[in-house]
């Protein structure tokens, strides 16, 4: 076939995609009045899984799962947009990888509120400004955000989402000679992410400076060209700072995952996760009998943490299931006055 022939085919095919996405959009804004009238939640991530796993046990294509995904997750946030325009707040700045992982989620069409602080994602969405939160809860090389176990701990939201991201880091800097690079900007957890790079390239030595984010990182490091940024690439190109190198982070399987909160429960997907706030007796064996009950119940437990909150101990628990599953519920129910459920969500990885 000639290139105008398949571009005529292909021409062909997008007339009857708008066709049906306009068809599906139409029943999308029917389902959009029948939740409004029972005031159900617009974003069902639930419901979202079933439908990529479905599409994805059938596809016979060229298509990937990742390609899967990426397609049919904006066409979900351009359809929930078309129900209800809701706001999306994120620990910023813009860029950040929470942002990142915002839009892995909330897709293009969102409307994004960049906040920065993490209880002030919580007091945003809790005030109802963003019906959507997005913070980190943990790091692979980092541990647990304790800001995130303590806002979950005092604020009445739930998580009903998670994701998990890559997080690399790139080096960006106007200057083309690296040797007359006196300063890197980042924030003070980068440089300690990066050591065996800067090492290497003998800038262990030159003046490291903390910033607030990776974004100011980049857009000091634009104006100085002794000065270079350590900063995720998509900071770097928001602020058109040439990148040097990328991945420079030491453990290249560096990884964060973050939690989406909101106001309201998931129903169960048959693949989920639960997330809890454990406060237990100081008596001998509370722990080992309050996780004797898991075990009994063949809960596949998958983190404990302990998290101190002001002077008191407490755990940061997770396991695979629903808090409604009926092998669940009744442990829930029995712990009732020493638990505090964060959310059941669909399960997008087993562990960090
Ligand atoms: O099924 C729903 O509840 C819908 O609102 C429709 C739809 C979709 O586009 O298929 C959109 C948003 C929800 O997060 C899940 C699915």
């Amino acid at each position: 076939m000639t290139l105008d022939e398949l571009r005529d085919k292909i021409d062909n095919i997008d007339d009857a995609l708008l066709k049906l996405y306009n068809e599906r959009m139409e029943l999308v804004h029917q389902v959009g009045e029948v939740k409004n009238t029972t005031g159900a939640p617009i974003y069902r991530p639930e419901r979202e899984q079933a439908i990529l796993n479905r599409l994805k046990s059938q596809n016979k294509g060229k298509l990937t799962d990742a390609a899967i995904d990426a397609l049919f997750l904006e066409m979900f946030a351009v359809a929930r947009n078309l129900e209800l325009p809701e706001g999306v707040a994120y620990l910023g700045p813009e860029a950040s990888f929470t942002h990142q992982a915002a839009e892995s989620k909330f897709g293009a069409m969102s409307a994004y509120l960049p906040i920065s602080s993490i209880p002030g994602v919580f007091r945003e969405v809790k005030k109802g400004t963003a019906k959507f939160g997005v913070i980190p809860i943990e790091n692979s090389s980092n541990g647990i955000v304790s800001d995130t176990i303590n806002c979950l701990d005092e604020y009445d939201l739930k998580i009903i989402a998670e994701v998990c991201l890559d997080v690399h880091m790139a080096f960006a800097t106007v200057s083309d000679d690296i040797t007359k690079i006196t300063k890197i900007y980042s924030k003070d957890i980068a440089f300690g992410q990066c050591r065996k790079f800067l090492q290497d390239l003998g800038l262990d030595e030159v003046e490291h400076i903390p910033v607030e984010s990776t974004v100011k990182a980049a857009k000091l490091a634009l104006k100085d060209e002794t000065a270079a940024a350590l900063c995720p690439a998509v900071a770097a190109k928001l602020n058109n700072l040439p990148i040097r190198f990328n991945n420079v982070e030491d453990d290249t399987n560096n990884r964060t995952r973050f939690f989406i909160i909101s106001d309201f429960e998931n129903a169960s997907s048959g693949n989920d996760k639960t997330s809890l706030l454990v406060r237990l007796s100081n008596k001998p064996g509370s722990l080992v009998n309050f996780l004797n009950d898991f075990e009994e119940a063949h809960v596949n437990l998958t983190k404990i943490k302990s998290h101190i909150v002001e002077g008191e101990s407490i755990f940061f628990i997770e396991f695979h299931g629903h808090q409604n599953d009926a092998h669940i519920k009744p442990i829930l129910e029995k712990h009732k006055d020493e638990i505090k459920i964060l959310g059941s969500y669909v399960k997008e990885i087993d562990d960090i």
